[in-house]
């Protein structure tokens, strides 16, 4: 909660502006039953006219007053919760950025958006009303109270009883409602998981025919939520009846012995009504208690979820002699005995794994569904850190790099072509944000997609829909590419991305390629694309089964064999054996 809290400090000057401007509001508040007691005891019941014009004029001054330092406080109050929200949002953004995907594993993104979004807003508001009437509420309870007691102390008592007692009753409920009102904001996350879910799996959801199965889940998440909103609420919605009565208790026992005090002369009549005044007062008070509880409850349980976030260590930080590789690297990328474990897991994915490939190579990686080609891939710019041996590139440890230096370096090109909305040139310059349109056109055109983009209707400005919904799987995969080669890496990763491509197109872009001379990794299920390979890697179940060539897997490896007969025939197995 302090750290969450300790984002105000920027605002301090304006705090103490509004809160002064709120206490200005609260003083005269206070005030008022004085004088109105003043009116009726010296004025009213003594028949002096001027004690009454005296006073009034006064009470009109002090309303003036308290108006005008209401009017600037709501001015500060909003100035300072807006800024406070901007900059929670930005510190938590800025904080996500810097998360590995280990960190990612800690919270799930629907989560995460909800923290940034509704938690967010909630201590927003939360500031504003404290500045605006929260702080109020207990200062006006205590300084009526205090003030209770200066006009008479015996009938005062009454107060002094009835109030510390619903105190202690609302800071017990407000711990209740804390508690509560954090498990709502689970069920809110995952309201949020399933509609996250159901938005970017629509089509699949229409083509199985699934929306009822959809449905069923969406309202069972919603049932929960509001089951547990309601159940929250419960709790809160019995202090107020509990409040009113106390407090209705009080005021009948103010005039009670107020009437007796007046008869024996102990007290006058505007003492009575001053007292009932300030009870009133306190009552009010305490009745937005209950929604100052529901809102504090709220964001205290808000305040957790995003101080979680934001103190969450990013595990991945460059070391302070980290190594700048620069633009010098070469792009030689060697694997020493690699072990790796996805974090939070216990099964290893990758065993032992060691190869070598030479700059300006292409390596073509084969093996099964779930064998771990991508689990590799994702070791070389970082995005997971081997548990085991190291990854070395131009003979240093990856750790040791600067990450930003590092990636710089690398063209990835993950399985899932992800395209964002904005036009055909805005998601190929991406890559590379200064990019002329010369080289937009030179990356297109070795990505075999230039001519397509030419044909659409306003050709390199057209603009890609929510995660390129209007592009086919081949098209996506093709700007992908071209994102990845504007930057002319030193180090190219195509994570299975040329399989929606016809073997033509794909023979075109893998010569386009060459021209690159960068060190290439292609993840393939092709036997045509790792032919073109200066090396090939086969993988089976997290180990490195077999490496070579084309010709040498040919006689060597029977699973190499096995793959090449499901994609050209027995016949044509025996025809490249007997011309070898
Ligand atoms: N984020 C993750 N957390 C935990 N385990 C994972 C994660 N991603 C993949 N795995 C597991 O790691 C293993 C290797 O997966 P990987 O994606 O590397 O295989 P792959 O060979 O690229 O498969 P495919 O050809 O289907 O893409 C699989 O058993 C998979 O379940």
């Amino acid at each position: 909660m302090l750290n969450v809290l300790s984002y105000l400090k920027p605002y301090r000057i304006a705090i103490v502006i509004a809160l002064s401007l709120m206490l200005t509001e609260l003083v005269v508040e206070l005030v008022q039953p004085l004088l109105i007691a003043k009116i009726i005891d010296d004025g009213i019941l003594q028949n002096d006219l001027s004690v009454i014009y005296k006073w009034g004029a006064v009470m009109v001054g002090l309303s003036l007053l308290a108006f005008a330092s209401g009017i600037i406080n709501s001015f500060f109050a909003a100035h300072v919760s807006q800024s406070y929200g901007f900059d929670l949002r930005k510190h938590l953004f800025l904080k996500v950025q810097s998360f590995s995907f280990a960190n990612f594993n800690e919270f799930q993104t629907s989560s995460l958006i909800t923290r940034f979004t509704n938690d967010v807003t909630q201590l927003q508001n939360t500031v504003f009303m404290s500045l605006r009437i929260m702080l109020r509420a207990p200062l006006l309870i205590i300084g009526g109270m205090i003030m209770a007691l200066f006009v008479n102390v015996k009938l005062a008592l009454v107060l002094v009883i009835a109030v510390p007692a619903l105190f202690l009753f609302l800071i017990y409920f407000m711990n209740k409602g804390s508690v509560l009102f954090k498990a709502v904001q689970e069920r809110l996350d995952h309201v949020n998981r399933v509609m996250r879910e159901n938005l970017s799996g629509m089509r699949l959801i229409k083509a199985f025919l699934r929306w009822k199965y959809e449905v069923d889940r969406f309202t069972n998440a919603n049932e929960k939520l509001r089951d547990k909103t309601i159940n929250s609420l419960r709790v809160i919605e019995f202090t107020m009846p509990i409040l009113l009565l106390v407090m209705n208790l009080s005021i009948i026992a103010i005039l009670w012995f107020g009437s007796v005090e007046v008869n024996t002369k102990q007290a006058g009549v505007g003492e009575i009504v001053a007292l009932v005044n300030y009870a009133t007062r306190i009552m009010g008070a305490f009745s937005i208690f209950t929604f100052i509880i529901l809102a504090f409850s709220r964001a205290k349980a808000s305040a957790g979820r995003i101080s979680d976030v934001l103190v969450s260590e990013a595990d991945m930080v460059d070391s302070t002699d980290a190594i700048e590789p620069g633009a010098f690297v070469k792009g030689e990328i060697e694997f020493k005995n690699v072990a790796f474990t996805y974090p939070g897991t216990t099964d290893e994915v990758l065993h032992n794994i060691s190869f070598k490939a030479k700059s300006g190579e292409t390596l073509a990686i084969l093996g099964a569904t779930g064998s771990g080609k991508s689990s590799l891939f994702q070791l070389i710019p970082r995005l997971y850190d081997a548990n085991k041996g190291a990854v070395l590139i131009d003979g240093h440890n990856v750790k040791d790099m600067k990450q930003d230096q590092l990636r710089k370096q690398i063209g990835y090109v993950p399985q899932e072509a992800l395209l964002f909305t904005g036009s055909v040139s805005d998601n190929i310059k991406w890559g590379k944000e200064d990019a002329s349109m010369e080289e937009i056109v030179e990356a297109t055109k070795s990505a075999q997609i230039h001519d397509t983009v030419e044909k659409l209707p306003n050709k390199y400005d057209t603009l890609i829909g929510q995660r390129g919904v209007n592009l086919s799987g081949g098209q996506k995969q093709r700007l992908s590419i071209a994102r990845a080669l504007i930057r002319k890496p030193r180090i190219l990763l195509l994570d299975d991305s040329t399989s929606a491509l016809d073997l033509k197109t794909e023979a075109k872009l893998l010569q386009a390629l060459t021209r690159y001379k960068c060190t290439t990794l292609i993840i393939t299920q092709k036997i045509t694309t790792a032919m073109e390979a200066d090396n090939i890697l086969l993988i089976e179940d997290g180990s490195l089964l077999e490496q070579g060539n084309h010709n040498e897997l040919l006689k060597k490896s029977s699973l190499y064999q096995k793959i090449f007969v499901s994609q050209f025939g027995e016949e044509e197995l025996r025809r490249v054996k007997g011309s070898n």
